[in-house]
């Protein structure tokens, strides 16, 4: 579907529409920072969950903040780089978000991306994706894109950002509807992230002998953002990232697993734990790892049997 719908008509709500306008604001610039080079190469310090941050990572994080600080309606945010929750200044929405997600292929020029979820209220803390208001990602490749799902509206839809001359092009007037996600078949792709878990984790290993001898193509980039995103474009596949006891979880539930998983059934498709849909997790601490598995229902429900959550 081509309608070119702008993202600004798409969104009805006021105060979302501003949240979500401050943040494709701010993906433009990260977008404009990227194509730049600018900060690749520097390494900043190590955030919340030990990672070193790139200063890229760190930027991209400033960009989001002070972009949702403008826009009034964002009365706490908290990001994989700093995962406290805290105040943001307006009154309205919880946002939490992955500023730059696939750090370390930057330096590759493969694509990368940022992840957000947006709950109404002050805080995730106690709060299941299922109540989230929206989620999405951009993902800077070739084109800026923005996928998108809005508890409101059926479906996930997709926007490329196409830079206007005209001064008077409000910034949401330039982002235009590309396509719409209604569903995610059984489909000979796979995206198998953590394989060195295998090396401990059996019923993982079993699943790649399935896919290898069932003929599956191999798709994996290692950017979370574009191995995901994929499974709402080609309309099938899947993408997991197990656990074993030597390669523990390592995705965050809050910055990067809930909100694909939000995106992901929005478009037909099912998000697991290895147990329960990751919509249905409570947020405990910002700080969670989990283990996850997107795509068809087939494709879901075989990881499950397969896999299961022994490492959680
Ligand atoms: O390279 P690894 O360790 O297998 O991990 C791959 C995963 O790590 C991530 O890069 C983690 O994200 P960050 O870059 O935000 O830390 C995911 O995008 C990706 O799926
Ligand atoms: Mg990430
Ligand atoms: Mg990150």
């Amino acid at each position: 579907m081509e309608d070119h719908q702008t993202l600004e008509s798409f969104l009805s709500e006021e105060s979302l529409k501003r949240c979500i306008q401050a943040l494709t604001e701010a993906a433009e610039e990260i977008s404009s920072l990227l194509r730049k080079g600018a900060g690749l190469l520097g390494l900043s310090s190590v955030n919340t969950f030990g990672d070193q941050q790139l200063q890229i990572d760190v930027l991209a994080d400033q960009v989001i903040e002070k972009a949702l600080q403008k826009s009034g309606v964002v009365e706490s945010i908290c990001s994989e780089e700093r995962s406290k929750e805290r105040p943001c200044g307006g009154t309205g929405f919880a946002v939490a978000y992955d500023p730059l997600d696939g750090s370390s292929i930057i330096d590759t020029n493969f694509a990368v991306g940022t992840i957000f979820g947006i709950l109404k209220g002050g805080s995730f803390i106690g709060h299941r994706g299922r109540e989230w208001t929206a989620a999405g990602c951009f993902v800077y490749g070739p084109r800026t894109e923005l996928t998108l799902a809005v508890a409101d509206e059926e479906y996930a839809h997709q926007f490329i950002c196409i830079p206007q001359d005209s001064k008077d092009a409000t910034v949401l007037g330039r982002w235009k509807r590309n396509r719409v996600f209604k569903t995610i078949e059984s489909g000979k792709l796979f995206a198998p992230g953590n394989l060195r878990s295998t090396v401990d984790n059996s019923g993982y290993q079993k699943l790649v002998n399935y896919w290898m001898s069932n003929k599956y193509q191999l798709r994996y980039t290692g950017g979370m953002v574009p191995d995901v995103n994929q499974l709402l474009i080609k309309g099938k596949g899947v993408f997991c990232n197990p656990a074993s006891i030597s390669s523990p979880a390592k995705l965050r539930l809050l910055f990067e697993c809930i909100p694909l998983a939000f995106l992901i059934e929005k478009a037909g498709g099912r998000s697991s734990n290895g147990n329960i849909s990751l919509l249905d997790i409570p947020v405990n601490e910002t700080e969670e790892r989990c283990q996850v598995c997107y795509g068809a229902k087939e494709e879901v429900e075989r990881f499950d049997a397969m896999v299961g959550q022994m490492f959680i």
